[in-house]
C-alpha cells in the first residue's frame, strides 16, 4: 500500500450521508409508512437482509413501518410441487377450496415467518399477522368482470375464494404503532360468511394504507417504477396523468391494477404512493431518505 494515497474517510462520508438524510427522517417521524413487499421483489438472501435492515432502521428512526407482503411466485411453486396448476384471470389467482388452504399456508405461514425472522435478526421485534388476527380485515368474494375484446360482451368471473377487503379495523395496528413491534401482514382474510379469502397483496396493502391514512405507501416490484413509452422512468405522476397513461396503453398488464390501487389509496387519504424496484438494495431507504427518491411518486 502506498501511504501517500489518500485514505478513504468513511467517517466523513457517513456523517455527510446522515446529515442529508436527517431532514427526511424528521419529516417521517411518527408517520405511518406501509411497504408492500412483492414476491418478485424478494430475490436472494442478501436482498432480503437489506430489506429487513431498511425496515428496522425506519422503526429506529421513529417511523411507524408496516409490511404487507405477497408471495405469488412462491405459491405457484408450492402448488406445482403438489401437482396443482396455477390459473389466473384478470391478474388474480383462481382459488378453489384446496388452493386457498395452500395459499394461507405459504403466505401466513412460511413467507410471513421468514420476513419476521429477517427483521428480528436486525434487532427489532416483528410480529407476523394476517387479516384474521385481531379481526383486522374482513373480505367479501371478489366480483370481477372482463370484457371480451371480440364480442365486447361483459363476463362475470368466478374466481372462487378470491376476496376484496371490505372492512379494516385499525385497533390492533394502532396498538402496535405505539409499541416496539413491527407488523408484517399476509394478504389472507376471513369473510363474514366464515370462509377464508385470498386477496391480491397490492389491493390488501392499499386497503391497510387507506384505513391508516398513511403518509406513504411503497410498492416494491421488479421494475424501476412506471416507465414511459420509451422505457424511461417517470419520477412523478398526478392521479389524472396516471389515468391518461392507462387509457393510452403506456401502462399495461400487472401495472394497471397496481396503479389503480395507488389511485384508490390516494383517494382514501394516503398522501403519496411510490412504485419502485425492490431488487435494488436498500430501495426503501433510498426512496424515503434521499432528495431524488428511487421510483415513481404518485400524488393527488
Ligand atoms: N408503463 C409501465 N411501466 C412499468 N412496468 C409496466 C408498465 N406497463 C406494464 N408493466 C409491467 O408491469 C409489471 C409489474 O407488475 P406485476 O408483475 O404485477 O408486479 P408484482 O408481481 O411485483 O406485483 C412489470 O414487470 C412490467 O412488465
Ligand atoms: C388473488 C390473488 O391473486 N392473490 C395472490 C396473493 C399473493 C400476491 O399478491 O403476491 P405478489 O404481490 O407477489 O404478486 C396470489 O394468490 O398470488
Amino acid at each position: 500500500m502506498n501511504h501517500s494515497d489518500p485514505q478513504p474517510d468513511t467517517g466523513e462520508t457517513q456523517a455527510r450521508l446522515l446529515a442529508e438524510a436527517l431532514p427526511f427522517m424528521q419529516a417521517y417521524e411518527n408517520k405511518t409508512v406501509v411497504v408492500k413487499y412483492g414476491g418478485h421483489a424478494m430475490g436472494n438472501a442478501e436482498l432480503g437482509q437489506a430489506f429487513a435492515r431498511d425496515i428496522a432502521l425506519l422503526k429506529q428512526s421513529g417511523v411507524n413501518p408496516i409490511v404487507v407482503h405477497g408471495g405469488g411466485p412462491q405459491i405457484g411453486r408450492m402448488l406445482s410441487q403438489m401437482g396443482i396448476e396455477s390459473r389466473f384471470e384478470g391478474g388474480l389467482r383462481v382459488t378453489d377450496e384446496e388452493t386457498v388452504k395452500i395459499v394461507e399456508m405459504v403466505l401466513a405461514g412460511s413467507i410471513n415467518k421468514e420476513i419476521v425472522a429477517l427483521i428480528n435478526a436486525e434487532g427489532e421485534w416483528a410480529i407476523g399477522l394476517c387479516g384474521k388476527d385481531g379481526n383486522m380485515v374482513f373480505a367479501e368474494k371478489a366480483r370481477k368482470t372482463v370484457v371480451d375484446p371480440d364480442s365486447n360482451i361483459e363476463r362475470v368471473l368466478d374466481l372462487g375464494f378470491v376476496g376484496e377487503p371490505v372492512e379494516v379495523d385499525r385497533t390492533l395496528l394502532d396498538l402496535l404503532a405505539r409499541s416496539e413491534m413491527i407488523p408484517v401482514i399476509a394478504p389472507v382474510a376471513p369473510g363474514r360468511d366464515g370462509a377464508t379469502y385470498n386477496i391480491n397483496a397490492d389491493t390488501f396493502a392499499g386497503a391497510i394504507a387507506g384505513a391508516l391514512e398513511a403518509s406513504r405507501l411503497l410498492f416494491l416490484t421488479d421494475v424501476p417504477g412506471v416507465l414511459d413509452k420509451s422505457g424511461e422512468l417517470i419520477k412523478e405522476l398526478s392521479v389524472a396523468e396516471a389515468r391518461t397513461l392507462i387509457r393510452d396503453g403506456t401502462i399495461s398488464g400487472g401495472m394497471i391494477p397496481k396503479v389503480e390501487t395507488c389511485i384508490e389509496a390516494i383517494e382514501n387519504g394516503v398522501e403519496g404512493v411510490v412504485i419502485l424496484n425492490g431488487k435494488k438494495r436498500h430501495a426503501v431507504l433510498l426512496e424515503l431518505l434521499t432528495e431524488h427518491g428511487a421510483g415513481t411518486l404518485i400524488v393527488r
